[in-house]
């Protein structure tokens, strides 16, 4: 039934009171089209909020439909953003919707557009675009609404510049590697043979070069120089075997290459063994005369396959993704393909690899199901946690829009604990955080005329007081006492553009007082001036760092178990604030000197921390 414009106004009006107004005049960026995104999208609609942006990358998949709602079959290949905001639209003609197919990192979005929104939404699965938008609402002063889901756990937290803590406050827990020897050469786990298929083998044979994996940590490297030069030297091999792609041995090559003659080399370094089962070599003959029956009938994806099952789907994979190189080949096209979950001849690739080396060095197969989950990484995403989650989203935004933003509270969605829903007061900004933690500038000037020696000398040194000890980053370093290569270049043969930002860091020694960072937004404007290719900017006080503890109110906890262990998958990386506690101890150097347990859910740091563990 569709409800009219007047009467769903009636409604809304009673039950928001004086908000209404404030929500109708709203104008919304929501970032992100996926499992919240729908959601959201779908409860600021039927809230009525005046004005909505939709930005989303990416296009439809099989794999959206069971939970993004607003996505039908017909819409598969179809960018997120603009069909989510056709279906919406039906939902509520009162509400201007405007669709963007585009990274929120495009230029385009810079700080000015930014600054056109009353209130924005990050509904999205990666830390990088989500520290990009904390950065582009700290720089425009715009309140962000953030959220994640992992699973069954799912986290709101509201931001707003100078009052909270802001998405970088606290550190982010990095994707998980493993030492390059482990993958390579002392698998001990099914994962390390996933990652090894997926990682390694797949790339070698199929796609871009092994180096370029972040599972792989070179950390332990030195300890294993030899055993790294003898891996260098099996990756040139199979190199080699990489060109007999197409030919009809090329499926007996690989395997005899990697399931055989690379285990047998490994077998052979005694000292490695001594502790651990040496692996066993694989025969392509001998197996491929006891899987002449071919695939059994049962062999499902949740099935855990034979030996022989395995070494079937191989060399059946291996042929379907030979043929398509062999045909993106005839085609003229980019010849590297990549490990994608949900493409099947990659998977069942990896799977059958993986389970080959897992049989070699004795560990446990894994189904094709399982194997899946771990080589995407893959946590399954809930639809109705998105649903709780996004209507979270929605009664945060309300606090802020009702500029009552000491009662938004951070929220934690959990299948654990005693309450499904705990909140907890929102922090202050954390003093050493490297991206809210800092004063700001706008720099106007012309880019292509302003020498970087200039900027430092007159708004560095003249107005801003700094002293000669300073370092400034654009992305990498540009400049510091040892390395003024750039003094005499312009702005734009630096790279710096309309919208870039600089940081310039205080390196004064240890026992000085320090500058916090300063962000320097650029804004390219032509000079018409000879003498003065910028606009001076006004003298203001860079403020002194200074380790702060924070709030007490920031100390209340409202929960026994807060959840807050929801991470990973990128939806739910809020960090928890308990890694926040002990960072900024770390950050301070202040060692807690007497530590009272209080069962085993509260450490009291005698200064006033308070760990939860
Ligand atoms: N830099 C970005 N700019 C715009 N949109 C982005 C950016 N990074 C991620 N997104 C979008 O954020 C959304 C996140 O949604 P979600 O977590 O449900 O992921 P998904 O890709 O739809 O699903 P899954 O990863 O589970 O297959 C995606 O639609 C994705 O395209
Ligand atoms: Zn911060």
């Amino acid at each position: 039934m569709t409800r009219t414009s007047s009467g769903r106004d009636k409604f809304a009006l009673k039950s928001l009171g004086v908000l209404h107004r404030n929500i109708k005049q709203a104008k919304c960026l929501m970032v992100g089209a996926g499992g919240i995104g729908c959601e959201l999208l779908k409860n600021l609609v039927l809230t009525g909020f005046g004005e909505i942006h939709i930005v989303d990358l990416d296009t439809i998949d099989l794999s959206n439909l069971n939970r993004q709602f607003l996505f039908g079959r017909q819409h598969i290949k179809k960018p997120k953003a603009l069909v989510a905001k056709e279906t919406a639209a039906k939902f509520n003609p009162n509400v201007k919707l405007t669709a963007h197919h585009a990274n929120i990192k495009d230029p385009n979005f810079n700080v000015e557009w930014f600054k056109s929104f009353t209130i924005v939404f990050n509904a999205l699965d990666n830390l990088d675009a989500r520290r990009h938008v904390n950065k582009m609402c700290l720089a425009a002063d715009v309140p962000l609404i953030e959220s994640g889901t992992t699973g069954f756990n799912g986290q709101v937290q509201v931001i707003s510049k100078a009052v909270t803590e802001c998405y970088d406050c606290t550190t982010k827990p990095v994707p998980k590697s493993f030492p390059v020897c482990t993958i390579r050469s002392t698998p001990s786990q099914p994962i390390h043979c996933i990652v090894w298929a997926k990682s390694y083998l797949f790339n070698e044979l199929f796609g871009a070069s092994e180096d370029e994996a972040p599972e792989f940590d070179h950390s332990e490297d030195t300890e294993n120089a030899q055993e790294i030069k003898n891996l260098r030297q099996e990756a040139q091999e199979l190199k080699r075997v990489r060109e007999m792609l197409g030919q009809s041995e090329f499926a007996e090559n690989v395997f005899e290459k990697v399931f055989n003659k690379d285990i047998a080399r490994l077998s052979e370094m005694k000292d490695m063994w001594k502790t651990r089962k040496p692996p066993t070599p694989l025969s392509f003959k001998s197996l491929f005369s006891d899987a002449q029956d071919g695939l059994s009938s049962s062999a499902s994806d949740q099935k855990v396959w034979t030996l022989e099952e395995n070494f079937l789907v191989f060399c059946d994979s291996l042929d379907r993704l030979s043929q398509r190189i062999l045909d993106l080949r005839n085609a003229g096209n980019d010849t590297l393909l990549s490990f994608d979950k949900d493409d099947e001849d990659t998977l069942d690739f990896v799977a059958a690899s993986a389970n080959l080396r897992s049989q070699i060095f004795g560990i446990d197969r894994q189904s094709k199901f399982d194997i899946k989950q771990m080589a995407g990484n893959i946590i399954p995403a809930i639809a109705t946690t998105n649903a709780i989650t996004a209507g979270l989203c929605v009664m945060q935004a309300f606090k802020v829009l009702k500029q009552q933003i000491n009662d938004a509270r951070m929220v934690f969605l959990s299948m654990s604990g005693d309450r499904g829903l705990t909140t907890e007061p929102l922090r202050t900004p954390n003093p050493s955080c490297q991206v809210c933690g800092v004063a700001r500038l706008d720099f106007e000037c012309d880019t292509s005329k302003t020498r970087l020696g200039e900027f430092i000398d007159v708004v560095l040194q003249d107005i801003l007081e700094y002293g000669p000890s300073i370092s400034i980053l654009h992305d990498k370093l540009i400049y510091d006492e040892e390395y003024d290569d750039n003094l005499n270049g312009s702005f734009e043969s630096l790279g710096i553009t309309d919208g870039s930002f600089l940081t310039v860091m205080d390196e004064s020694d240890d026992d000085q007082p320090h500058k916090v960072n300063l962000i320097v937004q650029v804004k390219s404007r032509p000079q018409n001036d000879a003498e003065q290719s910028f606009v001076k900017p006004a003298r203001v006080e860079i403020p002194v760092k200074q380790a702060q503890p924070p709030s007490l109110d920031s100390l209340v906890l409202s929960g026994k178990d807060t959840g807050r262990n929801t991470s990973s998958h990128g939806n739910g990386d809020i960090e928890q604030s308990r890694k926040r506690k002990a960072d900024d101890s770390l950050d301070s150097n202040q060692e807690p000197s007497k530590k009272v347990k209080a069962g085993e859910e509260i450490i009291i740091i005698d200064d006033g921390y308070i760990e939860i563990d």
